[in-house]
């Protein structure tokens, strides 16, 4: 009997839908790892060197201990009567476990929440806004969700009505936006990041192709901004802000401000600026513009990815769309208890005075100084490299150099029906176990390629990624110069 279920009969949004971030290099990865174990020494090198996803735990970054005491203390709460919890958990770990456990009914982790998280949660994440921005945040905007992927996906659900509706993204993106726009049906209108004002984004490329997509017939609905940005690093400009908000307002648009990144800023001359705190302190008020802002507990200096914490804050959309947006939440009943109180950890940590803020600040230094070093020693490395050009990793978690690439190497590209730099990537990756994503992944100007590699590896495994990345690259280039 034929199979029902084939892929020519599959929803045509699902086949249209791409992700490089675990694609075709990291698949084969996979394969090669498997080799390792089962043929070692076939290879002509010992470990798989994943350096294509922002995960830092799976690359030895530990978790905040603070962070993973309350959460202890939070699913197994009758630790909380034993004497001798005091001499394994720090007080204040075990004050704020007792304090997060009251706002849940019945003290039960294991039983579905509010559709928006648990209501002391969401009281203490608006807290914590309040206190980085300055502005007033309301516990009723917030809904915490398993990461910040599925506030992405519920936005585009909620905005997206048919093929006429158009997203701007930044080209190079973060696939997640470019695989939600397809599998939603929508239409992703692309505004390019300047490579060489070190990826800023120019308010008059965004009119343009706003104004280029309208005469297409398309609705343009919203206008993303990742800031950190992945891959590209950046972090905005305070003017820069203020000009993207304007641009907003005047256009009608919705600002989904991608923050993930907030806590990972490399620079002493950039700050990260909320556009919630933008947006305020440019005197619009509650109505004045629909905001949504994504925050996560994958990034930052806690790394958390595989609890899936994260929340969106919806300011500026009337009741009516908000009751839409609590329905749509409402279908998947409540995201995860744990990455919802690690959510509210995040946005609250330990403060001055208490008793584990000494040693919650020496990790999170230790581990935002040393992602520092890491990135400024690939920036380095990487510009020496012949044909190589990379901008400085301001903020995030990568580097996305521009490689020029001899016509020799493309055309073998086009040979094996591969972009320039996905060749180039799986060439890197079979010589060297090393792990990129190309630069085709993420969008770019048309005839530029690039790759996209972590800051991520251990510090001490840096040098050895810059040795082998080296050799290959030498080789690679004696192999295809033209
Ligand atoms: C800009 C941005 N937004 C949202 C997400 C989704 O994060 P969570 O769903 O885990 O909260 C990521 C994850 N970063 C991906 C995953 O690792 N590498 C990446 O480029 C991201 O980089």
């Amino acid at each position: 009997m034929a199979a029902s279920v084939t892929v020519e009969n599959l929803n045509p949004k699902v086949l249209k839908c791409e992700y490089a971030v675990r694609g075709e290099i990291v698949i084969h990865a996979q394969r090669l790892q498997q080799q390792l174990q089962t043929q070692p020494g076939s290879l002509p090198f010992d470990e798989i060197l994943y350096c294509n996803i922002g995960n830092p735990q799976s690359l030895g970054q530990q978790p905040v201990t603070f962070f993973r005491e309350v959460l202890a203390l939070c699913d197994h709460p009758c630790l909380l009567e034993k004497e001798e919890t005091k001499s394994l958990f720090s007080a204040d770990a075990i004050s704020r476990a007792k304090q997060i456990l009251a706002t849940i009914p019945g003290r039960a982790t294991g039983a579905y929440s509010h559709s928006q998280g648990i209501k002391g949660l969401r009281d203490a994440i608006a807290a914590g806004i309040m206190s980085r921005d300055g502005f007033p945040a309301n516990a009723d905007d917030i809904f915490i969700t398993d990461g910040a992927s599925p506030g992405v996906h519920m936005m585009m659900q909620l905005l997206i009505r048919n093929e006429k509706d158009g997203i701007l993204c930044p080209i190079p993106q973060y696939p997640l936006y470019s695989a939600s726009i397809a599998l939603h049906g929508g239409a992703l209108v692309p505004y390019y990041l300047n490579e060489k004002t070190g990826w800023g984004l120019e308010i008059s490329d965004l009119k343009m192709q706003l104004e280029n997509a309208r005469s297409k017939g398309i609705d343009v609905r919203a206008l993303v901004v990742i800031n950190p940005g992945n891959p590209t690093g950046q972090v905005l400009a305070e003017d820069n802000q203020y000009d993207i908000v304007k641009f907003c307002k005047n256009e009608g648009l919705v600002l989904l401000a991608d923050e993930v990144y907030q806590e990972n800023i490399y620079v002493d001359n950039k700050k990260f600026n909320s556009f919630k705190k933008i947006v305020r302190s440019m005197g619009y008020g509650e109505d004045d513009l629909p905001l949504v802002s994504l925050q996560s507990v994958s990034k930052g200096y806690y790394g958390e990815c595989g609890k899936r914490g994260g929340y969106m804050e919806i300011t500026g959309f009337s009741a009516p769309v908000r009751e839409q947006i609590y329905k749509i939440a409402s279908v998947n009943l409540c995201s995860n208890i744990t990455g919802q109180i690690l959510a509210s950890l995040v946005m609250n940590p330990p403060k001055v005075g208490d008793e584990s803020y000494a040693s919650y600040k020496a990790e999170k230094d230790g581990i935002l100084e040393s992602l520092a070093r890491r990135a400024k020693a690939l920036e380095d490395a990487f510009n020496k490299l012949e044909g190589f050009s990379c901008n400085k990793a301001e903020g995030a978690m990568y580097l996305f150099p521009q490689i020029l690439l001899p016509q020799k190497a493309i055309e073998a590209a086009k040979a094996a029906k591969k972009a320039p730099d996905a060749f180039y990537a799986l060439r890197l990756l079979e010589s060297t176990g090393i792990v990129v994503v190309p630069g085709s992944g993420f969008g770019q100007v048309p005839g530029t390629w690039h790759i996209r590699c972590t800051i991520l590896p251990q510090e001490d495994k840096i040098p050895a990624v810059i040795s082998r990345f080296r050799a290959f690259h030498e080789a690679f280039l004696a192999e295809y110069r033209d």
